[in-house]
Order: structure tokens, then C-alpha cells, then sequence
């Protein structure tokens, strides 16, 4: 039987359209480019997790998040599938910061350091960066280096945006 995982995973632009991406230090994906985020812990939402993520991790509060993509992910041999929400923000405040999980760097986007990010990522994040509804992607892992089954598609869905007022107005 399996068991999900839901976890959020947020890209942050900035006005020059760059993407901010951060190198783990540790746990999962040690060592690998990634967007930020992690569980969702119980009580919150899946933005509220996906902002609380993104301060953790690497100092900026976002202004609202805009929901771009779900990603599964299964594993051989692990009923755990990560269920990854995807988010992109383009207004935050704070300054960007390493911190003890992530050292973060912004990225052109023809310089996306896709040989150092998870197998996953040169196939979904190109549906990201050409806009347009939510994606869809499902991949089966065999151990970290091998996809054995890969699935993306558009939805129908538009991208949906969460607002964080509480931001906002600590802004005013
Ligand atoms: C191969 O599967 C994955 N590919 C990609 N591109 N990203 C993934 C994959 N599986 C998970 N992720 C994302 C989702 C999260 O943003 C991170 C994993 O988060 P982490 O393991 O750090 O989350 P937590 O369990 O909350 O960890 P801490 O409690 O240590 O913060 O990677």
C-alpha cells in the first residue's frame, strides 16, 4: 500500500526574470539545485507550508504564490510517493540569505545548472517557464540516478494564486 508525502517546492523571479535556486546542504537531495520547500506539517495549507518553506529556507516572505504544477514522484521499492505542489512567487520582501538547508543563488534561465539538479527537473521545469495552465508530471525513480516511467501533460486548469494579506500589510 502506499503513502503520500505532500510536499511544496516554490521558484522565486525576480524583475530581471531570473530564477532564484538553492543547493541543498543536506537530508534529500544533498547536493542538488532545487526550488525551496518540504512538508507540509499538520494544520497548514499547502501555500502556508510552501511560504513558511520559503522563509526557512532562505530569508524571503513571498507576497502571494501562484500554484504552476503537481508533481508526483514514486520510488522502486518505497511506498512513499512525494507529492510535490509547485509554486512560483514574483513579489516578496526580505533579503536572501544562506541558512543551515539551503545556499540559494540567482540563475539566468539559459543558466539553469540542470546537470546538478534532480533527473526530474530539465523535463518538467521547461512547462514551467513557458507559462500557461498547471502541469501535471509523474515520475517512477530507480534509486536517485535512474526515471524508469515519466508522464507530463497540461491541465486544464489556470494557475491559481494564493494572496498573503498578512504580508502585504506589514508592508504598508
Ligand atoms: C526525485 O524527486 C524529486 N524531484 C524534485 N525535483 N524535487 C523533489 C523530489 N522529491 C522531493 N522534492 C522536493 C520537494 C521539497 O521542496 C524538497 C524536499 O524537501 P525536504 O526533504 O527538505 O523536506 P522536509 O521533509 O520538510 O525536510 P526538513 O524537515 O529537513 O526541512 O525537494
Amino acid at each position: 500500500m502506499t503513502t503520500r508525502k505532500v510536499l511544496t517546492l516554490t521558484l522565486v523571479r525576480n524583475i530581471a526574470d531570473e530564477v532564484l535556486m538553492g543547493l541543498k546542504k543536506r537530508g534529500f537531495g544533498e547536493g542538488k539545485w532545487n526550488g525551496f520547500g518540504g512538508k507540509v506539517e499538520p494544520g497548514e495549507t499547502i501555500p502556508q507550508a510552501a511560504a513558511r518553506e520559503l522563509t526557512e529556507e532562505c530569508g524571503l516572505r513571498a507576497h502571494y504564490l501562484t500554484k504552476v504544477g503537481l508533481l508526483d514522484f514514486e520510488f522502486l521499492n518505497d511506498p512513499v510517493i512525494h507529492e510535490v505542489h509547485v509554486f512560483e512567487t514574483r513579489e516578496y520582501s526580505g533579503t536572501v540569505v544562506e541558512t543551515e538547508e539551503m545556499s540559494p543563488k540567482w540563475y539566468k534561465i539559459e543558466d539553469i545548472p540542470f546537470n546538478e539538479m534532480w533527473l526530474d527537473d530539465p523535463i518538467w521545469f521547461p512547462w514551467y517557464l513557458k507559462g500557461g495552465p498547471q502541469f501535471y508530471g509523474y515520475f517512477l525513480y530507480k534509486g536517485f540516478d535512474t526515471i524508469l516511467k515519466q508522464e507530463l501533460k497540461s491541465t486544464d486548469l489556470p494557475p491559481t494564486t494564493t494572496i498573503f494579506e498578512s504580508v502585504k500589510s506589514q508592508q504598508a
